[in-house]
């Protein structure tokens, strides 16, 4: 894996512009676009690189990644073997790129600590009270949680998912880990000249990784499942009048502002953290099918109903944040491992979608895969490389979240059906509560989500209402809480395959749907000088690492890379 990438110098950065203009402004200027060897700012750069052997190398610093590690070390200082361990975080520290939720079930944790209260893991607020609820424009139809429904969340707890990471980190160190945060692994490759050398690379990049990406196209790992499909999750902590507070207390709704043909809703999470905080989150299925639909408004929106707008009143908003998550189950699930590496946690998309809940399944996998990993290892003597640790896929596929995630694999699809969100609710009430997913079917997604946008010419203008900077508020003034930064000067991480695709098929077709699903406002479609046409422009700077242009792009024309190290949100606690 290489990691990382080089600063740019402001005379090289100078250079990139002095190139003769091309018929379409050229905007993508990215190395993984225009190769290094052929491009005039890299000449006399020395691009030697620094490289190391590990046994084992694991990308990516969230639940999955930090579990693997952890359990690693334990089985090596069990057995008394050596076994060097490093993990890679793109983020300048753990923790300041994950958001999440979260309510969390403790299931792995037990396994992976049993002591983890005596350590202090920063569980804080077990969950005292699970409500759900139908929102109509003015209306709140509460609906019982019934034991045994995914939603329940008896025995769970509330965490502010960066810092438990955060706290996974000091484990993973304290036992020997070798944690490099600040580092972007920016190429998978298995061939000589690769910069960090690990016997297997454990890929927990979390959902829609950048290598995962590549891995899927160049190993063919995803020809016998069906396509992944996403939601954008958008996030914001609030602190309220402490009246408004029920620490412990867990909400969910569906419905309004999303008509019944778009999946998504809300979370709101009371926690118990010292300060009277919400956690406070929209979700929106990407397969929605109106380019006019702006994830960011509808969330905005969501906080004026009555029955949510009363519990913000009089509160402050204190961070901001978007990411995508899996939505696909088991049906979208790829091969798992491959000469040389596997995938664990949202990577390949171990996501249970009608809990919104991935972290216990993360770590599960981490924990099965540090363990098939660990025996593979001593099979097959130290001089190997590359080693396919195929036992993995085996292993996942007899564990507790093979069963969970084959239990509620209809869930998601059966919003599918003409009585959309109704639909959904009526099959999970009649089938998955009798069932509990021993019906003999398996329903199926209905393609990649960018092929799910219809025409702005067969769709309706959605007009949003203002913000009123009390419970709702503009976009860069919630981009600016993320705390989101990326070097001026390196080529904007949002590379585009053809330049001239997003104002030729986007914005003619579409009206630039990339304007409204972008949760940090990177893209927007301006005046050329001679102001008769439009040339889109990139504010890289913004990007929160969210991934979801990368997903939704109707022309699947854009390519999110990791940006120059340490680049990106600098979440606290998210
Ligand atoms: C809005 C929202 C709400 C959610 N609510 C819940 C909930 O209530 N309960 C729950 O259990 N789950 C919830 N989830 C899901 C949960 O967050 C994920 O399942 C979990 O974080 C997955 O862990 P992971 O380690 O696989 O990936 P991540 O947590 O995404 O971690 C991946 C890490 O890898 C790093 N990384 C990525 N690419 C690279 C690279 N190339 N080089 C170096 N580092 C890299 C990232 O910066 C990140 O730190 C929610 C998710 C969202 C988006
Ligand atoms: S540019 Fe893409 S990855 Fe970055 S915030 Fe916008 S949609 Fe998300």
């Amino acid at each position: 894996v290489r990691l990382g990438e080089l600063f740019l110098p402001g005379t090289i950065a100078s250079r990139l512009y002095s190139t003769s203009s091309p018929p379409v402004p050229r905007i993508t200027t990215h190395y993984s676009i225009h190769p290094r060897e052929k491009d005039p700012r890299w000449e006399g750069v020395n691009m030697e690189r620094f490289s190391d052997n590990v046994d084992v190398l694991v990308v990516g610093g969230g639940p999955a990644g930090l579990t693997t590690a952890i359990r690693l070390k334990q089985l090596a200082k069990q057995g008394g073997q050596e076994l060097r361990v490093c993990l890679v975080e793109k983020a300048s520290h753990l923790g300041a790129h994950i958001l999440s939720g979260a309510c969390i079930e403790p299931s792995a944790l037990n396994e992976l600590f049993p002591d983890w209260k005596e350590r202090k893991a920063p569980l804080h607020t077990p969950i005292t009270q699970d409500k759900f609820a139908i929102l109509t424009k003015k209306y709140r139809i509460p609906i019982p949680i019934l034991p045994g429904l995914p939603m329940n969340n008896h025995g769970n707890y509330i965490v502010r998912l960066g810092n438990f990471v955060r706290w996974l980190g000091e484990q993973a160190e304290d036992i020997g880990v070798e944690i490099y945060p600040g580092y972007a692994a920016s190429e998978a490759t298995f061939e000589r000249g690769m910069e960090l050398h690990a016997r297997v690379t454990v890929f927990a990049e979390g959902c829609h990784g950048h290598l995962t990406k590549q891995l899927y196209r160049r190993l063919n790992l995803r020809d016998q499942c069906q396509p992944q499909t996403y939601a954008i999750g958008l996030k914001e902590l609030w602190e309220v009048p402490s009246e408004n507070w029920h620490p412990g207390r867990v909400e969910h709704t569906v419905g309004w502002p999303l008509d019944r043909n778009t999946y998504g809703g809300s979370f709101i999470y009371h926690l118990n953290e010292g300060e009277p905080l919400l956690a406070v989150g929209f979700v929106v299925g990407l397969d929605y099918e109106n380019p006019y639909l702006n994830p960011f408004c509808e969330f905005q929106r969501f906080k004026h109903h009555p029955s949510i707008a009363c519990t913000l009143e009089g509160g402050k908003r204190i961070s901001y944040g978007a990411r995508a998550l899996n939505e696909g189950g088991i049906q979208s699930l790829p091969r798992f491992s491959f000469p040389g590496g596997l995938l664990v946690g949202c990577s390949p998309g171990l996501m249970n979608v009608p809990k919104i809940k991935g972290t216990h399944t993360a770590m599960k996998s981490g924990i099965i895969a540090a363990d098939t990993i660990y025996a593979k290892l001593a099979v097959e003597g130290p001089n190997v490389q590359g080693v396919h640790v195929d036992e993995y896929d085996e292993a996942l596929k007899s564990s507790w979240v093979w069963n969970e995630l084959y239990a509620v694999r209809n869930i998601r699809p059966s919003f599918h059906s003409p009585l959309g969100l109704y639909g959904g609710i009526i099959y999970t009430g009649v089938f998955y509560w009798i069932l509990r997913g021993k019906e003999p079917w398996t329903l199926r997604h209905k393609g990649p989500d960018h092929s799910r946008l219809r025409q702005a010419k067969d769709c309706t203008p959605i007009e949003y209402p203002r913000p009123d900077g009390r419970l709702s508020f503009d976009l860069l003034s919630s981009v600016a809480l993320s705390g989101t930064n990326h070097e001026h000067d390196q080529p904007p991480h949002l590379t585009l395959h053809d330049d001239a695709s997003p104002v030729q098929n986007n914005l003619a077709l579409y009206d630039g749907p990339e304007q409204r699903f972008c949760p940090a406002g990177v893209y927007e479609f301006v005046p050329l000088e001679s102001k008769k046409e439009m040339r889109l422009q990139i504010n890289a700077q913004n990007c929160v690492h969210c991934k979801t242009c990368d997903i939704k792009d109707p022309s699947q024309n854009i390519n999110w890379v990791v940006p120059e190290s340490g680049g990106g949100p600098a979440y606290n606690g998210m």
